[in-house]
């Protein structure tokens, strides 16, 4: 074993949102995503009932211990003895008490692997406003202090967008075993976001929408996938789930369930659902596509087949364990290639400054700009 290929790291820090494992967790799970944010209580109540529907349990816990176990599967078959930490930012282990076991465990620099792809405020900056939360609490002056490094935003990097091409081509193929290509259609689907958020997401001194481009794009490529492999020209749009927030104020469409509807009135007979927004079944996919879409499905007559997530599909966990790589190469200062497809310029792993912005109030963050770190931080960790 040999932990050369992810120095200067002492351990991988799984990053993710966290969600509730039993009835009595639901409620403070959504009050503390919710906190300071404006979604009205009719909203809370309903995605309360979704939760319920599955016992008050989310699969997103049980899907971070099997990437974790997954991980650490990849790492010791590459001969590195690294371990992978996991932290949540809103349900046990919680972020916060990963961080202060790390630090009394001697680790100093931690390496964190977001289960979130895409650049925008809620799947970026808010995860790197957490891990700043996580170094600061418990941290008393004098104290040695734990670094945290982020790998870059990979929804480009062929881990987790050739596998999604992949299990798009999979599962239209089954379709048109039953179907005719011009009665098939192809949805890909990720978690809405208000317009500003979307708007202001990627680099401060870009045009923003990257949030948006990002999905266009792989979607734009698992198309042309699609129709290299199987030579068919499929009808392919992107949609959107899990809106939330007041009517009055505008989030991305359409709106898979509205989307599925026009589909239907343009003669479409069958539909394949693929959630590229997300990297393992999370409620919203488990409740907003597989209930909820598949629903509308079926009062429409459509045939629906939802696309498997990337989970711990071999190829993806091998990915991020590249992107793991890359990233220490990089702190190494060894100019590692960044691999992309479909190609475009990679996201840096340091974010710059102002990148998808907290529109609320600025708060610290890591990973970024050295003047958005905490203070002390800086002053004994040095800039980004
Ligand atoms: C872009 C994005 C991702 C993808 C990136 C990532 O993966 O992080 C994501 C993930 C998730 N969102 C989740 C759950 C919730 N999100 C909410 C609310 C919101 N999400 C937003 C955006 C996103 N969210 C936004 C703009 C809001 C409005 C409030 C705000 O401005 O922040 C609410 C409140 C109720 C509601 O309004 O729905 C809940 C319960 C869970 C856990 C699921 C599980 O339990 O399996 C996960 C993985
Ligand atoms: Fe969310």
């Amino acid at each position: 074993m040999t932990d050369d290929l992810l120095a200067p790291y002492d351990a991988v820090l799984l990053t993710s949102f966290g969600g509730p494992e039993g009835p009595d967790e639901v409620l403070p799970f959504l009050r503390r995503v919710t906190a300071g944010k404006d979604i009205p209580d009719e909203r809370l109540a309903e995605v309360g009932e979704h939760y319920h529907l599955f016992g008050g349990r989310s699969p997103i816990n049980d899907q971070c211990r099997a990437l974790q176990s997954a991980l650490t599967a990849e790492l010791r078959r590459r001969g590195i003895a690294l371990p992978v930490l996991w932290g949540n930012r809103n349900s046990e282990p919680f972020l916060d008490d990963t961080v202060a076991q790390a630090a009394r465990d001697g680790q100093r620099r931690l390496l964190a692997l977001t289960t979130s792809a895409y650049s925008s405020y809620s799947s970026c900056r808010q995860y790197r406003e957490n891990l700043a939360d996580a170094v600061t609490s418990g941290h008393e002056a004098g104290d040695p202090v734990v670094q945290i490094d982020k790998v870059r935003p990979y929804a480009h990097h062929p881990g987790f967008s050739a596998t999604n091409s992949r299990l798009v081509t999979e599962a239209v193929r089954g379709l048109l075993t039953e179907h005719e290509a011009g009665q098939v259609a192809l949805v890909t689907v990720t978690h809405s976001i208000p317009d500003t958020m979307d708007e202001t997401s990627g680099p401060g001194d870009s045009d923003g929408q990257v949030y948006r481009a990002q999905h266009e794009q792989l979607t734009a490529a698992i198309e042309d996938e699609v129709q290299a492999t199987l030579g068919v020209e499929l009808r392919t749009d992107l949609a959107y789930c899990s809106r939330s927030g007041p009517p009055s104020v505008p989030w991305l469409e359409p709106d898979v369930n509205d989307h599925l509807r026009e589909l239907a009135a343009l003669g479409v007979r069958a539909v394949a659902v693929a959630p590229i927004g997300f990297v393992s079944d999370h409620m919203e996919v488990v409740y907003d596509l597989d209930v909820e879409a598949k629903q509308t499905a079926d009062e429409l007559g459509l045939t629906f087949v939802r696309v498997p997530t990337v989970g711990v599909a071999p190829e993806f966990v091998s990915g991020l364990v590249d992107l793991l790589e890359e990233r220490a190469a990089e702190a190494r200062g060894e100019g590692p290639e960044a691999r992309q497809w479909p190609p475009s310029r990679p996201m840096p792993a340091v974010c710059a400054p102002g990148c998808c912005p907290n529109l609320r109030a600025a708060r610290p963050a890591l990973c970024g700009a050295a003047d958005e770190q905490p203070d002390w931080y800086t002053a004994a960790a040095g800039g980004a």
